[in-house]
């Protein structure tokens, strides 16, 4: 049995985590942590880290940035791997987290989209990248989003940034209609009712474009790699993995 403390529970995703994980046999919420309210629940709710005298195999983390730095660090230094699936966290966040994870001897999985299709776009969008430097990321997220750009959206941007070789032939541009520059790339954020959470990517070249989207229709889509990770990152080779790339088989 893997064990679970569940940061975030009775949030969007946590309900459905909570779910998800009932509907296993070999997955235990062994506990929630809820500072800002505690709900009923059949686990304990600690809402102070003072409190939490639960041992767990993982820290399941599905909050807010702020949440997520402050959970990230009392659980890499109280004996918890840790999966966070929270957006927003900043680079200089990750690389804090990760050297953290690594002096006590943790694990630490950062994952921006636990979607399968979220996951291949990512891919599919490094590949295109080697051939079209211009590129353009767009994502549309439901109303209750708090950050923006998406977590998806600006590894997207990264991963792009990160494989393309040729030069882009856009030039530069400081309007803000042209959206937010991550690493080189406008990141355009879309927030409407009806929406869950999508993204499109859109690469130019001389006479020609490639698009490549994906739609996360409702929050079942993330259960699979929510499972996934939570089995896998007590046995990850690293200190900090981001994303699900080297976990799927
Ligand atoms: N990686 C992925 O694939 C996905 C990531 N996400 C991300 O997950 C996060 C949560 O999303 P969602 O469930 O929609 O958001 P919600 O706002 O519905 O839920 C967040 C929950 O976290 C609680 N919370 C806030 N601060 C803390 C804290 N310090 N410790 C513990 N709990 C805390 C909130 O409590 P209260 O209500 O009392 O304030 C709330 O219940 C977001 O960052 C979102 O972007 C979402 C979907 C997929
Ligand atoms: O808040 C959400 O809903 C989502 N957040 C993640 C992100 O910021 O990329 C993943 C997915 O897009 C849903």
């Amino acid at each position: 049995m893997t064990t679970v403390i569940l940061a975030g529970a009775f949030g969007k995703m946590g309900q459905r985590i909570q779910e998800m994980i009932k509907g296993t046999d070999d997955l235990e919420v062994v506990a929630a942590f809820s500072p800002l309210g505690a709900e009923p629940a059949d686990f304990p709710v600690f809402t102070k880290y003072e409190d939490i005298n639960v041992p767990a195999d993982v820290w399941m983390d599905m909050t807010t940035p702020a949440g997520a730095k402050a959970n990230g660090e009392f659980a890499l230094t109280h004996g918890y791997d840790i999966v966070i699936g929270t957006s927003g966290l900043q680079p200089e966040d990750t690389k804090k987290l990760g050297a953290l994870a690594a002096a006590n001897k943790r694990h630490l999985l950062i994952v921006p989209n636990f979607g399968i299709s979220a996951v291949l776009l990512m891919q599919f969008a490094q590949k295109a990248a080697k051939y079209f430097p211009d590129a353009e990321v767009l994502e549309y997220h439901h109303e209750d989003k708090l950050d923006a750009p998406s977590g998806t959206a600006r590894a997207t941007a990264q991963a792009i940034a990160a494989a393309r070789t040729g030069k882009p032939r856009a030039p530069k541009s400081d309007a803000p209609a042209r959206g937010e520059d991550i690493d080189g790339i406008q990141v355009h954020a879309v927030r409407l009712p009806g929406f869950n959470a999508s993204e499109e990517v859109i690469f130019g070249g001389p006479g020609e474009a490639l698009t490549i989207r994906q739609d996360s229709f409702d929050r079942s889509s993330f259960m699979a790699g929510i499972a996934l990770s939570i089995r896998s990152v007590n046995g990850l080779p690293d200190a900090l993995t981001v994303g699900l790339d080297s976990l799927l088989k």
